[in-house]
C-alpha cells in the first residue's frame, strides 16, 4: 500500500506515545528467560515486538495477552528445541536470539526480508559466538543463519562493537546463563553506546549482575545466573515519536505528546534538545511534549550516534532549516533496514531536499521556503524513512506518494492513524 502526503501547513493536537519498541523487545526476552511467570503493562505492538513474541513462544515461553499487558512463564536457560524461527525484518530480535539460542541444539534463522535485514551484516556477532564454541553456518555473515549451540560454557569473549551494539547487547543477554563467568571485550569503537544502557538497565530488573565500567569497554559476567520472574512497565518510544515532534516543528502547530519520560534512557529524547538547538518553541515537563512552532528552524550540527533511530526525524527537519545542517558519526545508519544514507539521501533529492552525503555524515542545507514534492517515494522497506518522507511530504509543494509506506508497521503502525488525528492530509491509496 502506497501513501498519499499533501501539502499540510498545520498540525494540531494531542497523542499518546507508542510504546518503547526497544524496551518491549528485551522485556519479552528477559520474561522469556526467566524461569517462572513475568508481566509487561504496555506493551508495543508492531512488526518487530510481534517477531519477539511469536519467537519467544516457538522456543517454549507462554503468553496471555489481553489489552493492557502481557503475562509470560518463560523457558528459562531451556528453550524448546525448534528447527527454524523467523524473526520478520527485526534486526535486534535476530541479533538477540542469535545469541539465545545458542543454548539450543541446532536453529535455522530464514530470510524473509532478503532486500532488507536479508543484506544486513551480522559477522561481528557470529565471531563472537564461534569464540564460544557455537558451530554457526552463514551466507557471508547474513541470513540465513544455522546456530548449532548446545552447550557453550562461558570465557573470554572479543565482540567488535564498530557497526551495531545489538551484538553487545545479545551477548550480555545470553552470557548469565552460561555454567561459567564471560568477560566480555568490547573492541573498535561501540555505535548506539546509549542503547547498551537499555539492555544493561532492563537486565538489572530482571535481578542479572553485570560488572562493567563506564566506558563499556570490559563487561564481567558471573555464570550461572538466573533472570527472575518480575512485573516491567514499557514507557514510551522516543524514536516513533521523534517523527511526530520533527512533524510538528516544520508547521504552525500545536503538538501534545503525552508518555515521554524526560529521564529515559533512551538516546533519541536528544530530539527535544536539538528540536530546542533549532529554536522550535517547546516544553517537555512530567512527560508531556508541547510543541507550538511556527514552522521555522535553525541549522545544526548534531553528533547523531547518541540518537541513531530520531536521526532521519531531525534529519527531515533541518530539509526545512535556515542555514546548513550536519549530522555526524552516523556511520552506522547505514548498516539498518536500507542505507539511511545513500538511500535516504537519494529520497530526499527527488522530493527536492539540498542534501549531501559524507561516509559518516549528512549535510542539508535547508530550504525554508519548502520543497517541490511531486515525486514518487522508494521506502527501501524502511519504517524510518517513510515517517521522515512524510515529514518532508507536509512542507512539500505537491503531493509525495511514498511506496509501500505499509512497512511503516515495522515500528509504529498506528503512525498514519496519529498524524490524521493531528490534521495532516495523509491518505491511504491502492497500487
Ligand atoms: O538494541 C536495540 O534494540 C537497537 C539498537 C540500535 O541499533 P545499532 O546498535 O545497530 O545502532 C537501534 O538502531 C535499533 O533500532 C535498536
Ligand atoms: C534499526 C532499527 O531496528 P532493528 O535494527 O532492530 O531492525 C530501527 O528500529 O530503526
Amino acid at each position: 500500500m502506497d501513501i498519499l502526503v499533501r501539502p499540510t501547513p498545520e498540525l494540531k493536537g494531542e497523542i499518546q506515545a507508542l510504546s518503547s519498541k526497544n524496551y518491549t523487545t528485551r522485556y519479552l526476552l528477559a520474561a522469556a528467560l526467566a524461569e517462572g511467570t513475568s508481566t509487561i503493562f504496555y506493551p508495543a505492538h508492531s512488526e518487530d515486538s510481534d517477531a519477539m513474541r511469536r519467537c519467544i513462544s516457538d522456543l517454549g515461553a507462554t503468553l496471555d495477552e489481553d489489552e493492557e499487558k502481557i503475562v509470560i512463564t518463560g523457558f528459562g536457560a531451556h528453550p524448546r528445541d525448534v528447527k527454524e524461527l523467523n524473526v520478520g525484518n527485526a534486526g535486534a530480535v535476530l541479533r538477540f536470539l542469535m545469541a539465545v539460542t545458542a543454548l539450543s541444539p541446532d536453529v535455522t534463522f530464514v530470510n524473509t526480508y532478503p532486500d532488507s535485514l536479508g543484506k544486513r551484516p551480522h559477522d561481528d556477532l557470529i565471531d563472537a559466538l564461534q569464540q564460544l564454541g557455537v558451530h554457526v553456518e552463514h551466507e557471508q555473515g547474513r541470513l540465513p543463519i544455522r546456530i548449532q549451540g548446545g552447550s557453550p560454557k562461558g570465557g573470554h569473549i572479543q565482540v567488535s562493537g564498530e557497526v551495531s551494539s545489538q551484538y553487545l547487547s545479545a551477548l550480555l543477554f545470553l552470557t548469565p546463563l552460561l555454567q561459567e563467568d564471560s568477560h566480555i571485550e568490547v573492541l573498535g569503537d561501540l555505535k548506539s553506546k546509549v542503547v547498551v544502557g537499555q539492555t544493561l538497565e532492563v537486565l538489572k530488573q530482571a535481578g542479572i549482575h553485570i560488572e562493567f565500567q563506564d566506558d563499556y569497554v570490559h563487561f564481567h559476567v558471573q555464570g550461572r545466573q538466573a533472570y527472575q520472574p518480575t512485573t516491567y512497565t514499557v514507557q514510551g518510544d522516543y524514536p516513533g515519536s521523534a517523527a511526530i515532534l520533527a512533524a510538528a516543528a516544520v508547521t504552525r502547530s500545536d503538538v501534545t505528546v503525552h508518555r515521554l519520560e524526560e529521564q529515559s534512557k533512551q538516546g533519541e529524547r536528544a530530539i527535544v534538545d536539538v528540536l530546542r538547538m533549532m529554536e522550535v518553541p517547546l516544553t517537555h515537563d512530567k512527560g508531556i511534549v508541547r510543541i507550538q512552532s511556527q514552522g521555522k528552524l535553525k541549522a545544526i550540527e548534531f553528533d547523531g550516534d547518541a540518537a541513531t533511530d530520531a536521526v532521519l526525524a531531525m534529519v527531515a527537519a533541518a530539509v526545512f532549516a535556515e542555514g546548513t545542517s550536519r549530522f555526524y558519526n552516523v556511520e552506522n545508519l547505514r548498516y539498518k533496514e536500507c542505507d539511511r544514507i545513500t538511500d535516504y539521501l537519494n529520497e530526499l533529492k527527488k522530493a527536492g531536499a539540498h542534501v549531501e552525503e559524507r561516509q559518516a555524515e549528512i549535510i542539508v542545507h535547508g530550504r525554508p521556503e519548502g520543497v517541490e514534492g511531486g515525486v514518487e517515494i522508494n521506502a527501501h522497506y524502511d519504517h524510518r524513512v517513510i515517517m521522515a518522507l512524510t515529514i518532508v511530504g507536509l512542507g512539500a509543494k505537491q503531493p509525495l506518494r511514498i511506496r509501500d509506506a505499509h512497512h511503516v508497521a515495522k515500528s509504529y503502525p498506528q503512525f498514519f492513524e496519529h498524524m490524521t488525528a493531528l490534521g495532516a492530509l495523509v491518505e491511504w491509496v491502492q497500487e
